[in-house]
């Protein structure tokens, strides 16, 4: 299917992608350009050329950005971690930093290369359902900064009213999404296209409407095709203890999302 969708669009730009495609099935195509993206800077997506007859943007837009409806709290520890990140010095050459600043993309085929144009074909309604809301500030708002010597990331998290629980607070039905979607992006980012099998939580505080906490994870090791990951929901002075968790992520091929077993 995704070589005959190529073709399609390999028509209307010079077989660019058909070509990239040949001779390699499509669960090789997704997992190799995934990983590949994954463990670059995941920072843009190569465009494929476009044309005045395209009718879809070719970036996808990153959701991990400021906006207004971030608080202080968060926008101060987005600062601290951005200072961390690779910069370019005022003479054009890149200092390293330990930490990277992932995009968020509202799929997460946009990870491919030309994801933006197939996520337009492939279930076109789709939506993350981190990033489904358009009202800033109302559910998710979040940014993973990734350590990968470490083999950890921290997530900063702002839990938004339509989150709610308990009255006043967040459900945990919310918190484990946020942790399924953190420890699963630091298992992608590590292994590859992976799923969640097994997600355990203990909720120890409860986290008031508005909070910004921080959710760090890390990699406990990996096991064949199995890649486990511990996490933790702190305050941002990490005083408080919010929530625990272990993930396991089991490695997959794409053809496992279309009933193939592989
Ligand atoms: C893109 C970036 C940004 C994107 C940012 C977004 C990130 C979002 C991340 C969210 C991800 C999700 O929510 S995913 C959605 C929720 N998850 C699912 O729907 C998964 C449904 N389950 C499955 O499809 C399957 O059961 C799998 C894939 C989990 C496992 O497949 P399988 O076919 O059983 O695997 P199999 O090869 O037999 O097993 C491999 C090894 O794993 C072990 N194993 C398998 N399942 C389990 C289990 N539940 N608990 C313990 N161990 C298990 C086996 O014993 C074996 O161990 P050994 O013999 O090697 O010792």
């Amino acid at each position: 299917m995704l070589r005959h969708i190529a073709r399609r669009l390999g028509s209307l730009h010079g077989q660019q992608i058909f070509n990239g495609l040949k001779g390699i099935s499509p669960d090789q195509l997704l997992s190799k350009e995934i990983h590949r993206h994954l463990q670059s800077s995941l920072e843009t997506i190569s465009p494929i050329s476009t044309t005045s007859l395209w009718p879809f943007s070719s970036q996808p837009r990153d959701f991990s950005q400021p906006n207004s409806s971030w608080s202080p709290e968060m926008r101060k520890v987005y600062d601290d971690y951005i200072g961390l990140c690779d910069t370019d010095s005022e003479n054009g050459e890149k200092q390293k930093g330990p930490w990277r600043k992932l995009p968020s993309y509202n799929r997460s085929i946009k990870y491919a290369t030309a994801g933006i144009h197939l996520s337009k074909l492939i279930q076109a309604k789709a939506r993350l359902f981190t990033r489904n809301v358009k009202d800033q500030g109302a559910t998710f708002e979040y940014v993973v900064f990734v350590n990968k010597e470490e083999k950890r990331c921290v997530c900063v998290f702002q839990a938004g009213h339509l989150l709610e629980g308990a009255p006043g607070h967040v459900h945990g039905g919310a918190i484990a999404t946020i942790i399924d979607t953190v420890t699963g992006t630091l298992a992608g980012f590590l292994s590859g296209p992976i799923m969640t099998a097994n997600l355990n939580i203990d909720y120890r505080s409860p986290m008031p409407l508005g909070s910004v906490v921080l959710i760090h994870s890390a990699l406990d090791r990996i096991e064949r095709k199995k890649t486990y990951i511990t996490c933790k929901v702190t305050s941002t002075d990490e005083s408080k203890l919010y929530t625990e968790a272990t993930a396991l992520f089991v490695s997959i091929g794409v053809g496992h999302l279309f009933g193939s077993r592989n």
